[in-house]
C-alpha cells in the first residue's frame, strides 16, 4: 500500500498487547492504546521505563516480542522489510537531539529525506524545504551548521526535517529536553499550531509536566513495565490513582521512588507519618493555536469530567 492511499486527516494508530524485552530484561508488557487520528497524545513515565523504546517499536525500528501496531489494515510488526520501508514514510520522527548531520548545513539536513526518498527536482526540493523552514521559523538559517545554532533552533531544524515527507504520524522524543522554559513554551505553541495545520497524528514523549498538562488531547503514563493509564487529558488530570496523581503533579509522596517503585516498607512509613496529599491542582485550559482558531480535536473544557460524573479540581478551566 502506498502512503498516498491514506485519508488526509492523520491516521489512527492502534497498539494491541505490545510487549518488548531485551534478552531477559522486560521493558514493558501488554501495552494497548489507540492514538486517535489527528489528535495530540503525550506519553509520560519515569526515566528508563522504555518510552523511547516504545517510539522505536511504533516506527518498526525495533520488533516487539508480542503484540501488534495497526495502521489502517496493516500490522506494522508483521511487515517484511520492504513494506515496512514504505509504511515508515507515514512517520516523521523528531529524535531527542534533533539527529542532524553535523557536517551538513541546515538546508541540506532538511532536504536530505527528499533527496533520499523521492525523485523531486532540486527546484521542487527548494520549495518544500523553504516552506518547512518557514513553518518552524528558521528562514535565514539555511547555511548554518548545526553546531553554529542554539539547541532550540536545532530542535526546530529536526522538526522541519521530520515534516518534509508530509508525514501522517509525527513522533517527538523529548522535544523540550535541554530547552529553557521560554523556548519550551515557543516549541509547545509550534507543536499545537503544526497539529492544527497538518493532517497528522502526534505522539510526544516528554518529562515536562506543564507540556503534558496543556498541550495534548490524550495522556498516557508508562510505569513499572506497564501502561498505567491512557485516555483523555481531563481523565488523567482529575485522576486520584496514586501513580498518575504523583507523576502528573511532580510529587515525592506516592508509589514512585528515586530509582523505581518504593517498597512496601517505605510506603507504610510514609502513610504512618500521616502526610496528606495536597489537593489536585486546577486543570488548565488547553493551549490554543496562535491564530485563535479551534484545535483540530477541540472539545469543550470540562466536557469529559461532566460526561463521566467527575468533579474537576477547584479553579479548573479558568
Ligand atoms: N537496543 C537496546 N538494547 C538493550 N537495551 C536497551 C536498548 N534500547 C534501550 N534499552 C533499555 O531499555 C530500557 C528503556 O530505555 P528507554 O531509553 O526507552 O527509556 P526512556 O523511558 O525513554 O528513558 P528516559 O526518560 O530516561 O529517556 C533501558 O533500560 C535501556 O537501557
Amino acid at each position: 500500500m502506498g502512503y498516498a492511499d491514506y485519508p488526509n486527516m492523520g491516521v489512527e494508530v492502534r497498539v494491541e498487547g505490545l510487549t518488548k524485552s531485551f534478552g531477559h530484561v522486560n521493558v514493558w508488557s501488554d501495552v494497548s492504546l489507540t492514538l486517535p487520528a489527528g489528535e495530540i497524545s503525550v506519553l509520560l513515565g519515569p526515566s528508563g521505563t522504555g518510552k523511547s523504546v516504545f517510539l522505536k517499536t511504533l516506527v518498526g525500528l525495533l520488533r516487539p516480542d508480542r503484540g501488534s501496531v495497526w495502521i489502517a489494515q496493516s500490522d506494522l510488526t508483521k511487515l517484511k522489510e520492504r513494506d515496512l520501508y514504505e509504511i515508515r514514510k507515514l512517520f516523521g520522527v523528531l529524535f531527542q537531539d534533533g539527529a542532524l548531520f553535523g557536517s551538513m548545513n541546515i538546508y541540506d539536513n532538511v532536504a536530505f529525506p527528499l533527496r533520499e526518498h523521492t525523485r523531486k527536482s532540486e527546484t521542487q526540493i527548494k520549495g518544500i524545504v523553504s516552506e518547512k523552514l518557514d513553518m518552524v521559523g528558521l528562514i535565514g538559517a539555511e547555511s548554518k551548521l548545526p553546531g553554529e545554532i542554539s539547541g532550540g533552533m536545532r530542535k526546530r531544524a529536526g522538526l522541519a526535517r521530520a515534516l518534509v515527507l508530509e508525514p501522517q504520524i509525527v513522533l517527538f522524543d523529548e522535544p523540550d529536553s535541554g530547552l529553557d522554559p521560554v523556548r519550551t513554551a515557543y516549541l509547545n505553541q509550534l507543536i499545537v499550531d503544526l497539529n492544527q495545520q497538518l493532517d497528522a497524528t502526534f505522539l510526544i514523549v516528554t518529562h515536562d509536566i506543564n507540556t503534558a498538562r496543556t498541550v495534548p488531547d490524550n495522556i498516557g503514563l508508562i510505569y513499572h513495565g506497564h501502561l498505567a493509564m491512557f485516555g483523555p487529558r481531563e481523565m488523567l488530570l482529575s485522576s486520584k490513582e496514586p501513580v498518575v496523581r504523583q507523576f502528573l503533579n511532580a510529587q515525592r509522596i506516592g508509589p514512585i521512588g528515586m530509582t523505581e517503585e518504593k517498597d512496601a516498607d517505605s510506603l507504610a512509613a510514609e502513610a504512618a507519618t500521616g502526610v496528606r496529599l495536597p489537593p489536585l491542582p486546577a486543570i488548565p485550559l488547553q493551549l490554543r493555536p496562535s491564530d485563535f482558531r479551534a484545535r483540530r480535536a477541540e472539545r469543550v473544557p470540562g466536557q469529559w469530567c461532566r460526561e463521566n460524573g467527575v468533579t474537576p479540581p477547584e479553579g479548573s478551566f479558568q
